[in-house]
């Protein structure tokens, strides 16, 4: 049973919210868009934290300010001169809308995924995937989930949105991705359910080492969100 359900009026402001965010500030990425309000939510999960991840939440929150939106100049008159089709900030804007999250174990642990990036790097994320047509954030979460780590699990609570800007081939992406919390109810830690073939290894990592191990800063935010709004909780 989904025991907090984002409802639409809930997504319309996160979209809203996203609009005028970007407005303000066009050209920072990994801003964090939403967090559902405390109380808002019931957790079911029972998720053990390290004794002194307290301190250590308390001691990143204090160094938490945020700093005043800032639109740079855009500078037209000494810039060089470049083909119009590649300049990226020309190119068209779309949205992508995502989501996923972090599936517990039932010993605290929590599924990520490796791929490659276009560099060639490997970098380690958490499963999502794209909102197909019809389908709620939370049904998407538990069917990303799925594919691109095998583990089935149920939406035990909603943590935040992000977003992030990428360019494409031809047009940038203004992507949101919606993260809920999951609660392993079956299935087996492995690749080979992906369609995609993105997934090139799936691992338990404890919760409390994903700041280590997850590769984008707005991942890691996710982890530290939800590690502060259960010890909140507790
Ligand atoms: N997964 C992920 N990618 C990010 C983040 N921040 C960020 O700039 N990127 C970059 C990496 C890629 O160059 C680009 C697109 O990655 P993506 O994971 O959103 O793309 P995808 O098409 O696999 O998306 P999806 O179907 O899994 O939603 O965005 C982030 O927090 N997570």
């Amino acid at each position: 049973m989904v025991g907090s359900m984002v409802t639409p009026a809930d997504v319309a402001r996160m979209h809203a919210h996203a609009a005028t965010s970007h407005a303000q500030n066009p050209d920072e990425p990994d801003k964090l868009l939403y967090t559902s309000q405390a109380g808002e939510t019931e957790v079911k999960a029972t998720i053990p934290l390290p004794s002194d991840l307290a301190a250590r939440l308390r001691a990143e929150e204090a160094q938490h300010n945020p700093t005043p939106a800032m639109m740079p100049p855009r500078r037209m008159g000494d810039r060089p001169a470049k083909f119009a089709s590649l300049d990226a900030q020309d190119l068209p804007v779309v949205r992508e809308y995502s989501a996923g999250g972090l599936v517990f174990d039932e010993h605290g642990r929590v599924a990520i995924i490796a791929r490659h990036s276009r560099s060639g790097h490997l970098e380690w994320c958490l499963p999502k995937g794209h909102i197909e047509k019809g389908e709620t954030p939370q049904q998407t979460a538990v069917r990303e989930v799925h594919e691109e780590t095998g583990i089935l699990g149920e939406v035990v609570d909603s943590i935040a949105t992000i977003d992030y800007w990428f360019t494409g081939t031809s047009q940038r992406v203004h992507k949101l991705v919606h993260h809920f919390a999951l609660r392993q109810i079956g299935g087996e830690l492995t690749v080979d359910g992906d369609p995609d073939h993105e997934a090139e290894d799936a691992i338990w990592v404890d919760f409390a080492d994903l700041d280590d191990v997850l590769s984008y800063p707005n991942e890691r935010k996710i982890a530290w969100l939800y590690a502060r709004k259960l010890n909140r909780q507790a």
